[in-house]
């Protein structure tokens, strides 16, 4: 979770459906934040006092589109970073299992490849959090990991958990999630029927995603292209997109992009333009609200909307908001108040400072499922800041 240096910035909460809530006091300070001890009688190794967490990054994508050729890339082009590169499994005859011996390395990772450049790639059954630890144990620090979530339709759970573990004081932390996409088939796969309640996958897929990847670029026309750009910004108009063939991408767009950085997520949601698209069951629903807001009738907003699907009251037919980020100006706050979500999962925290002329704007992003109209006067009608 994103802390920042000052004392009284970035304390997160956390709170969650089953009312798992993290409360601040119980979150550790990070290692490079604690307090040094008085006492020299316990020694601390060296790599463990500034060790910051991990950016675990995890990389989604329909059959194909180029998951593999993304990674290899990344393994072996010329950076000087360790990457470790975890499958959850591996796809039969993809380039990486043909590349990879077969070692034996401890009983979760059933094969692993250790390639000249310091980088990893393994394969392991269960691709938690406590699994990419004592995999650092046994191979040293990473500088990034990279989680493929092969047959994982939906990779919001798996980022639920890596978010969640990173406000406990994990090792590692989300980073981001990376979608690859097949600029051929990509339009088609996004335009798949599926049975009613059930969520296309690759649909799924670009509404969780940080960054995309349209790759395959070499084989489509320039209309082909802008059309599926268009569909894929009607879905998530929070995703940076980049067109690639091959998947050649600088490794500054896929890695360590910090998108549970608050404070980069206030940067994101500035850039915001105020839209709505209408013609998509998913879609991305963006507002702004003039005016301060009280904290707690968002927060009771918030979690009727994320955790019971409904509005002033209102349970909305299939409503499912699949990701969300804010900037709140909230009532009695000199800070900025970011707010992000992964499906029901919700983090606020403090930052920045608002200028003493600077109007004080509310803006919200969702990305989800049915997202009914009227969002932006239903969060005005609640959560506006009134004297009365
Ligand atoms: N023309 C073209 N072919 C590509 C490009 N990127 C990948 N391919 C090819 O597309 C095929 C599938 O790529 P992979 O990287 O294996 O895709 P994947 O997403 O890992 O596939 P799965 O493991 O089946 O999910 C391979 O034959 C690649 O060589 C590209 O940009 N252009």
């Amino acid at each position: 979770m994103a802390s920042s240096d000052e004392d009284d910035e970035g304390v997160p909460t956390l709170v969650d459906a089953t009312g798992s809530y993290v409360p601040p006091e119980l979150v550790p300070a990070p290692l490079s934040q604690a307090e040094p001890s008085s006492s020299a009688a316990v020694p601390v190794a060296a790599d463990q006092v500034d060790a910051k967490p991990v950016p675990v990054t995890i990389l989604t994508g329909y059959l194909g589109a180029g998951k593999t050729t993304l990674l290899n890339y990344l393994l072996t082009a010329n950076h000087g970073y360790k990457i470790a590169v975890i499958l959850n499994e591996f796809g039969e005859g993809s380039a990486v299992e043909k590349s990879m011996s077969v070692g034996t390395e401890g009983e979760l990772f059933e094969e692993w490849l250790e390639l000249r450049n310091g980088c990893l790639c393994c394969s392991v059954k269960d691709v938690g959090v406590k699994a990419i630890e004592n995999l650092m144990e046994k191979r040293g620090r990473f500088d990034y990991v990279v989680l493929e979530t092969t047959g994982l339709a939906d990779p919001g759970p798996i980022a639920s958990m890596f978010w969640l573990d990173d406000a406990l004081c994990s090792q590692v932390k989300l980073d981001g999630v990376v979608t690859v996409m097949d600029a051929k088939y990509g339009l088609q796969q996004l335009k798949e029927e599926r049975p009613a309640h059930v969520m296309n996958e690759a649909v799924r897929q670009v509404a969780l995603a940080d960054r995309i990847l349209l790759n395959k670029i070499d084989l489509v026309s320039e209309a082909e292209r802008d059309e599926l750009r268009q569909a894929v910004q009607g879905i998530n108009g929070l995703a940076q997109i980049v067109e690639t063939s091959y998947a050649k991408v600088p490794m500054d767009f896929v890695l360590g992009i910090q998108a549970f950085d608050q404070t980069k997520a206030e940067a994101v949601l500035a850039a915001q333009q105020g839209h709505t698209h209408d013609d998509a069951t998913v879609r991305t629903v963006t507002f702004e609200q003039a005016g301060p807001v009280d904290e707690r009738a968002v927060e009771s907003w918030l979690e009727q909307l994320l955790w019971e699907g409904m509005l002033d009251g209102q349970a909305v037919a299939g409503l499912e908001v699949l990701r969300a980020k804010g900037v709140l100006a909230i009532h009695g706050q000199d800070k900025r108040v970011i707010f992000q979500a992964v499906r029901e999962l919700y983090d606020k925290t403090t930052t920045s400072e608002w200028e003493p002329t600077e109007p004080r704007i509310t803006r919200m992003v969702f990305i989800g499922r049915n997202l009914p109209d009227g969002m932006a006067e239903s969060f005005a009608r609640n959560c506006l800041h009134t004297t009365a």
